[in-house]
């Protein structure tokens, strides 16, 4: 029997109760039993690149999968020309179920929440200490996406030959993140690059960062033959340079994990966070809450976190930063 998680709410598929005991009565025979597996590697105006084996296939989603979506980082079923031959097109006809799910809306009230990344494990935030000046609230944005996602957040902070980072990080030292600090000359000897790999072995690491901090040169040193990934990918899809709308997935050199590089975000719409979801990353604190008024916003008189803190069973410095970050979730100029 298929086991099905948290995201349900993404699958189509529905197995009838059996009354009859004995044989599961399932109508559904396994489909497309000659389907390979492949991994999303990007995604342009509905023309799939999916890693299958060794060789990169362009696909389409097939009809029978509706408006589903599929997103980098997706493990998907595709069948017909696997070849990977210029001007074949391939079918997508089954999405694997998801282990975490990266969202954002484009803008706080944009009612639609867009998926942007499936699978990852972890989000890398990446932030310049000095030009363009580190923006803490987006920052906090990132963070408060990465909790409701169920991603680990690693902070990369970038251009520290222009600025040290130790003021920054006061405010997150009761988060407790890893974070990595990298400069000019320690990506010039590799030093920056072999510190990140050793945090991305392993693993799926998403990439975000706003225009200018340093996000692409970063990648580029993490995945040298970037440029003959990314222009395979383009000669297989025939459309040029690659379009920016989408995440590009990336294998690290030895084969040991993945760095999805997004389209460097301006805002990270947070319309869709569920603030229990953002609590459950503070187990020192979730339990605090069962004492909580219905629906309460834990920032509110009545909330019974700050007993939780005087009572001695957290840090005070740990609600602080989780009222901080379910603050970001309401709009302010300049997000
Ligand atoms: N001083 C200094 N400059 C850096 C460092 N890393 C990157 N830069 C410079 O910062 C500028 C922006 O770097 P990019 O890698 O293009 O930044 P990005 O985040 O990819 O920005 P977009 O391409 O606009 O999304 C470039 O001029 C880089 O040379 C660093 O560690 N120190
Ligand atoms: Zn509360």
């Amino acid at each position: 029997m298929r086991r099905y998680g948290k995201h349900t709410d993404e699958d189509d598929v529905r197995v009838r109760p059996n009354r009859k005991g004995n044989r599961p009565r399932t109508s559904i025979r396994p489909k497309h039993e000659d389907a390979a597996e492949g991994f999303v590697l990007t995604v342009d105006r509905g023309r799939l690149t999916v890693l299958v084996e060794d060789r990169t296939v362009v696909a389409m989603k097939a009809r029978e999968l509706g408006r589903k979506g599929v997103v980098v980082g997706d493990r998907v079923a595709v069948v017909g020309d696997l070849s990977g031959a210029k001007d074949t097109l391939a079918r997508i006809v089954r999405v694997e179920e998801r282990s975490s799910v990266l969202r954002r809306t484009a803008d706080d009230d944009d009612p639609f929440e867009r998926v942007v990344v499936a699978n990852a494990d972890q989000l890398a935030i990446v932030t310049a200490l000095a030009d363009p000046e580190p923006r803490p609230r987006l920052i906090d944005r990132c963070l408060v996406a990465a909790y409701d996602a169920g991603l680990e957040p690693l902070l990369v902070l970038t251009k520290s030959d222009l600025a040290p980072a130790e003021k920054l990080m006061e405010s997150y030292g009761a988060l407790g993140m890893p974070y990595v600090v990298t400069n000019r000359e320690e990506l010039a000897d590799g030093d920056a690059a072999a510190r990140v790999r050793e945090r991305l072995e392993g693993r799926i690491t998403a990439f975000v960062g706003h225009s200018g901090v340093g996000k692409t040169t970063l990648v580029n040193h993490l995945v040298p033959d970037r440029q003959r990934a990314t222009g395979h990918v383009n000669a297989v899809t025939g459309r040029g340079r690659h379009t920016t709308t989408s995440a590009l997935a990336l294998p690290l050199p030895d084969g040991s994990g993945w760095v999805i590089d997004t389209p460097g975000v301006r805002s990270f719409g947070l319309a869709h966070i569920d603030p229990s979801r953002v609590i459950h990353a503070f187990p020192d604190l979730e339990p605090g809450t069962e004492e909580c008024p219905r629906a309460c916003s834990h920032d509110e008189p009545d909330c019974a976190l700050d007993r939780w803190v005087t009572g001695g069973h957290a840090d005070p410095q740990r609600l602080y930063s989780l009222r901080r970050l379910l603050a970001t979730r309401e709009r302010r100029e300049g997000d």
